[in-house]
């Protein structure tokens, strides 16, 4: 079909804006210049500033003869690819011919020529023109060419029927929360082209949601891809740099390490938030309930692990992430022990003694206590350690440093003031690996098997619990109590349809053992036969590597 004008989106619109149509003299004296444009020698011209002139002049004839098209439909589809590839200059604002390029994208926007490539189905040249958009947003450009390639965008989706999930997975991926590679302001370009066009990218928001997520669990142990060749979606508290990425991925090297605010949230709806937590609010009103409701059905599969602090050689237990483990209906699948280096971190320019207050985790500031007295400093709490540092960045903080990790450091653009400030030299935070399923408990390799269980009062019950492993020569390797705040649980056999019962405490034990060996469940039959409650919380492999 040759499209041969502009019409189909506003003949009238575009004579509104050009002012009227080329008189047939201005016609004929640019038959020239059109024809010679679309030769090899000057379209196809090896370097990329003649081919940006070139491409400039093209969009200049298209915007004369509108709203006729110039050329055939193959020659314009040559032509928007010429014009495309120019974008790549919009990365860089220090090349020559950025000023040029940005005078195409305008004319590119104002006579919105981009309907015409819509029709044309240049649906390649549209998926490398919004990956150019969201590239170039990594520069400081002027207000103006935020706003056109907003308005290109949003045109281009009002303009489509049927749109392919490819051609927009530049605008879902710029506003996706964990993807870290995208600045901020191309997130708010992303968010405005989603609140332009709510109504319209809803199915295909909730389309793309869908394809994330994945079949249940195969129980295989540290593996890092799952049934259908996709990679490991390990869930973890924080932002990018913080202490728990890196374990997920000590663990699980290939996963796509997922940032979540809370923990709690982490199996559940925060994973599905990441995609809507940058939707602009009024959006989000006009589309949460009905995304919530689809959400929730998808909700359970779109991560596979959740990693979870659980103790550290100076700050001792993570009293709070052992209550957690209960209150999740989750595995634990594996153990690792992570080396903490904490830094002191604060914007650039800012010295030590510009400092009054530090922030970071509870945790990284117990870790750092004296040295942190030392420095006289008050400390914040925060949720986590990249957090702390992102937070100082963004508000760049001048009486306020933060303690994080170097890569930290690096992302949010913080000067490092002082390394290596814990305590003592040997940190070493563990962090489990927490799944839907179990894996098979082997004996291949060291194991080790986390319980919690509660017990009668009486004189001598926890001596007692605790003999059922030294009888068996099993070692502990931790022992921890915590209080339970009245709240109901399943009885021993744990199988859901026991008689809710209340306990004052409850112990949490790892011993050094399979539940593949018969020692080991020996112990725990034995165990049972004086606990009031009892669950294996996970048998897994014992993490022997430091790093
Ligand atoms: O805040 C972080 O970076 C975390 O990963 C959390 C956490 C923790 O909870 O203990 C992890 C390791 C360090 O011990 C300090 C903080």
């Amino acid at each position: 079909m040759e499209i041969g004008n502009y019409g189909l989106y506003g003949k009238e619109e575009l004579e509104q804006q050009m002012g009227q149509n080329p008189t047939p003299s201005m016609q004929k004296a640019l038959t020239l210049p059109k024809n010679a444009l679309v030769a090899d020698k000057f379209c196809k011209h090896f370097n990329l500033d003649v081919q940006v002139s070139v491409a400039s002049c093209m969009i200049e004839i298209m915007r004369i003869t509108a709203p006729d098209a110039p050329y055939g439909d193959q020659q314009m589809k040559d032509a928007f690819q010429l014009i495309v590839s120019s974008f790549e200059n919009l990365t860089v604002k220090s090349t020559r011919s950025y000023a040029k390029t940005v005078s195409i994208l305008e004319t590119l926007a104002k006579i919105r020529l981009c309907a015409l490539m819509v029709d044309l189905e240049c649906d390649g040249v549209i998926i490398e023109m919004f990956k150019y958009f969201v590239k170039a947003m990594k520069t400081n450009h002027s207000k103006k060419v935020f706003s056109h390639m907003e308005t290109i965008m949003v045109f281009v989706v009002e303009e489509s029927d049927d749109i392919s999930l490819k051609l927009l997975s530049p605008i879902f991926e710029c506003v996706r929360k964990d993807n870290v590679e995208v600045l901020p302001i191309a997130r708010k370009l992303g968010g405005k082209v989603l609140a332009a066009c709510s109504a319209k990218l809803k199915p295909y928001l909730l389309q793309a949601l869908k394809l994330k997520s994945i079949g249940p669990l195969s129980s295989a142990q540290f593996s890092n891809s799952i049934s259908d060749g996709s990679r490991l979606r390990v869930a973890y508290q924080g932002v990018s740099g913080a202490y728990s990425e890196s374990a997920a991925e000590k663990a699980y090297p290939n996963c796509e390490a997922v940032p979540c605010e809370q923990f709690d949230t982490a199996f559940e709806l925060e994973c599905v938030r990441m995609y809507i937590g940058h939707w602009p609010r009024p959006c989000m009103n006009c589309c949460s309930i009905s995304i919530w409701s689809i959400l929730q059905a998808v909700e359970r599969w779109l991560v596979d692990r959740a990693v979870l602090p659980i103790e550290n050689s100076l700050g001792g237990s993570i009293h709070r992430n052992y209550d957690l483990l209960l209150r999740h209906r989750l595995h634990i699948v594996g153990e690792v022990k992570f080396t903490v280096r904490h830094c002191l971190l604060a914007n650039q320019g800012v010295k030590l003694e510009d400092l009054k207050r530090v922030l970071s985790h509870p945790q990284a500031l117990a870790q750092c206590e004296n040295t942190l007295t030392k420095w006289g400093l008050v400390r914040e709490a925060v949720d986590d350690t990249a957090g702390a540092a992102k937070h100082v960045a963004l508000h760049k903080l001048q009486d306020a440093g933060a303690v994080a990790s170097s890569a930290a450091g690096m992302i949010y653009g913080l000067n490092i003031l002082a390394q290596d400030i814990q305590d003592d030299c040997d940190n070493v935070t563990r962090f489990l690996m927490l799944a839907r399923e179990p894996i098979i408990p082997g004996t291949d390799r060291p194991f080790k098997t986390s319980i919690v269980f509660s017990l009668e009062e009486g004189p001598g019950v926890l001596f007692k619990a605790l003999a059922v492993f030294a009888l068996r020569q099993i070692n502990l390797t931790k022992i921890e109590s915590r209080p339970l705040r009245n709240q109901p649980l399943r009885s021993a056999d744990d199988n859901n349809s026991g008689s809710t019962k209340y306990f004052d405490y409850l112990f949490y034990v790892d011993f050094e053992a399979s539940m593949a060996n018969q020692n080991a469940q020996n112990a725990l039959r034995h165990l049972k036969e004086f606990a009031t409650f009892l669950r294996v919380l996970g048998s897994y492999p014992v993490d022997t590597t430091m790093i």
